[in-house]
């Protein structure tokens, strides 16, 4: 009998999928699975589990929120025989789970995690470290770890805390040399982000079609450093309207892979989480790393 390992988080969200629990594994267990069940203990236990254990597994769903995926995602890449991955987003955000098209409903959601189709993704590697959707430093990211975790909402948020700076000495920018495919750029950057996501392509101005999960490559939007009250404004404008300008300092691009070589050590959220604070941030697109089930 093919083996299913269901992850899930009983406090992402309002910890609704306690309810749904019976029904979920019913479905899975209709649709042919032996079902193995681990409420998540804390924090972390996604990734043990999902390295120790996910190996063993034909698939493994994982149900909670992007906190619960960026965990069971950075065991599973300590696998060598991956699952395949199903998800039942259940958290306050569920940034990632809008690329994967899914039905709305727990009997719907388990019966795709179930019965899907998977298709290849790629994660993104930093450092040691991984990440499923984003990688951001810069501007709020250093206070707290309570970054906006849904990825237009850092924009928002990034404008709304520039419009509130007083004085432009305020502002803590980053030296960094960033080597990239397409060249070096040395310059003094306020945000830096990388991503694997859809909901980045409209921020490069590009259609969201072209921003590829499978693709090998990541999406950066890097930010200058404001040198006066002008350039401030036109930094405001451009992530207001969620889009690139480079005249106005906020670049993006595609690129496989990404150093960034920062003077002091920078903190990074990695999918809203803390990433540590390396000097020296090496980023990839390791290609087509899980296979998750897509809803359409
Ligand atoms: N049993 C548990 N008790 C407390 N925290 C847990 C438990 N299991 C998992 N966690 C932690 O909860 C965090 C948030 O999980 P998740 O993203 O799934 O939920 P969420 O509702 O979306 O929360 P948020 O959006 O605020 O991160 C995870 O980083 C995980 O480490």
């Amino acid at each position: 009998m093919k083996k299913l390992l269901f992850i899930y988080n009983p406090h992402a969200g309002k910890g609704q999928i306690r309810a749904k629990l019976a029904d979920v594994l019913d479905t899975f267990t209709k649709a042919g699975w032996l079902v193995t069940v681990r409420p998540t203990q804390g924090k972390s236990d996604a990734t043990y589990t999902a390295a120790w254990l996910g190996g063993e597994y034909d698939r493994l769903v994982c149900c909670g929120g992007d906190g619960t995926l960026h965990e069971v995602v950075t065991g599973l890449m300590e696998v060598e025989r991956r699952p395949e991955v199903g998800y039942i987003p259940a958290g306050t955000t569920n940034d990632f789970s809008r690329n994967l098209k899914l039905p709305k409903g727990y009997d719907a959601l388990a019966a795709t995690a179930a019965e899907g189709i998977p298709r290849p993704v790629d994660i993104g590697r930093f450092n040691d470290r991984y990440f499923v959707y984003v990688a951001a430093f810069g501007a709020f990211t250093d206070v707290a770890y309570d970054t906006p975790q849904q990825v237009k909402n850092m924009f928002g948020h990034l404008a709304y805390v520039l419009e509130g700076i007083s004085r432009l000495g305020n502002l803590k920018g980053y030296q960094a040399k960033v080597e990239y495919d397409g060249g070096v750029l040395e310059d003094e950057f306020i945000f830096g982000m990388v991503s694997n996501t859809v909901s980045v392509g409209g921020m490069l101005g590009l259609p969201a079609d072209t921003v590829s999960l499978d693709d090998g490559l990541l999406e950066a939007v890097l930010v200058r450093t404001p040198r006066n009250p002008m350039e401030l404004q036109g930094v405001i404008t451009a992530l207001m309207k969620q889009t690139t300008d480079e005249a106005a300092g906020v670049l993006g691009f595609h690129t496989s892979r990404l150093k960034i070589t920062c003077a002091d050590e920078t903190p990074w959220t990695l999918d809203g989480e803390y990433g540590g604070a390396p000097k020296v941030a090496e980023i990839a697109a390791c290609r087509h790393a899980i296979n998750i089930v897509y809803g359409a």
